[in-house]
């Protein structure tokens, strides 16, 4: 089985807690939880072949430390965005005859390999030429895991909704489809309440554990600035 895993700029990853972190910290952040994924999908055996995507060279130096494939999202797609590259990558893996392509996000610290094997597993028990099994967040508006095989059988969407999105595509496409709820795979780290979640969840990858502390000091501190320093001190 062929996984990718899809890797934005750790330095503009994680966006969306710019309000809580800094740029280095969200950097290091996505970088560890980059290494537990890489880490789950090399601890499952059926996993075979795994590719970095990305155009960042950090992510590049990384697949290479680890000794796995690394493709940059603009030699596979003149498409920008994650799903441009993933659909390039898809079309590409189809010409060198993969019959399937499981694709992973990086930011799942809580990921283990044995929910990885039961994704693989899901998706073999599927019968038809066309088979899609997804993984939703947690809340089911987002898809963290997506296998699909032949590799170009379902237009990726990712972004708001999207397993419904994908879910309904499937549907359209007559496409057989298996739908995991997994508590690992389920749980990336977008906002503060994640990362709230992640500071007190007992499983979290160790790459990722490593950076906890720091996390949780600037956590602390911004609840004790909102206690204590009033709004009104602020400079508008
Ligand atoms: N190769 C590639 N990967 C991407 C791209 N955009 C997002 N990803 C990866 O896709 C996965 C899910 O991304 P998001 O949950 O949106 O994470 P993010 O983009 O870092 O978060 P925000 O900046 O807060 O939106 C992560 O593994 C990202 O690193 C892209 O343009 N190219
Ligand atoms: O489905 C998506 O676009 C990504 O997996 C992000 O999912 P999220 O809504 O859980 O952040």
């Amino acid at each position: 089985m062929l996984a990718v895993l899809p890797l934005k700029s750790f330095a503009l990853a994680k966006s969306r807690l710019s309000g809580v972190l800094d740029a280095s910290l969200r950097a290091r952040l996505m970088r560890a939880m980059a290494c537990d994924v890489l880490e789950a999908l090399l601890g499952c055996a059926r996993i075979k072949r795994i590719v970095v995507l990305s155009d960042d060279l950090e992510a590049k130096k990384l697949a290479c430390g680890y000794g796995v494939e690394w493709q940059s999202d603009r030699s596979v797609s003149c498409r920008p965005g994650l799903n441009g590259g993933l659909r390039g990558a898809a079309i590409n893996f189809v010409s060198q005859g993969e019959n399937a392509m499981l694709v992973v996000h990086g930011d799942l610290p809580l990921l283990t390999s044995g929910e990885i094997d039961d994704v693989v597993s899901a998706w073999e028990a599927l019968s038809g030429p066309k088979r899609v099994a997804l993984v939703p967040s947690a809340d089911r508006q987002g898809t963290h895991i997506v296998l699909a095989g032949p590799p170009d059988a379902l237009d990726f969407q990712f972004g708001p909704n999207s397993f419904a999105l994908h879910a309904a595509q499937a549907h359209r496409k007559g496409l057989s489809l298996a739908v995991l709820n997994l508590a690992g795979a389920g749980a990336d780290v977008d906002t503060e309440r994640d990362l709230r979640r992640l500071t007190a969840a007992r499983t979290v990858g160790a790459h990722t554990r490593r950076v906890l502390p720091d996390i949780t000091n600037t956590l602390e501190t911004s609840h004790w600035i909102e206690e204590h320093v009033p709004e009104a001190y602020f400079e508008r």
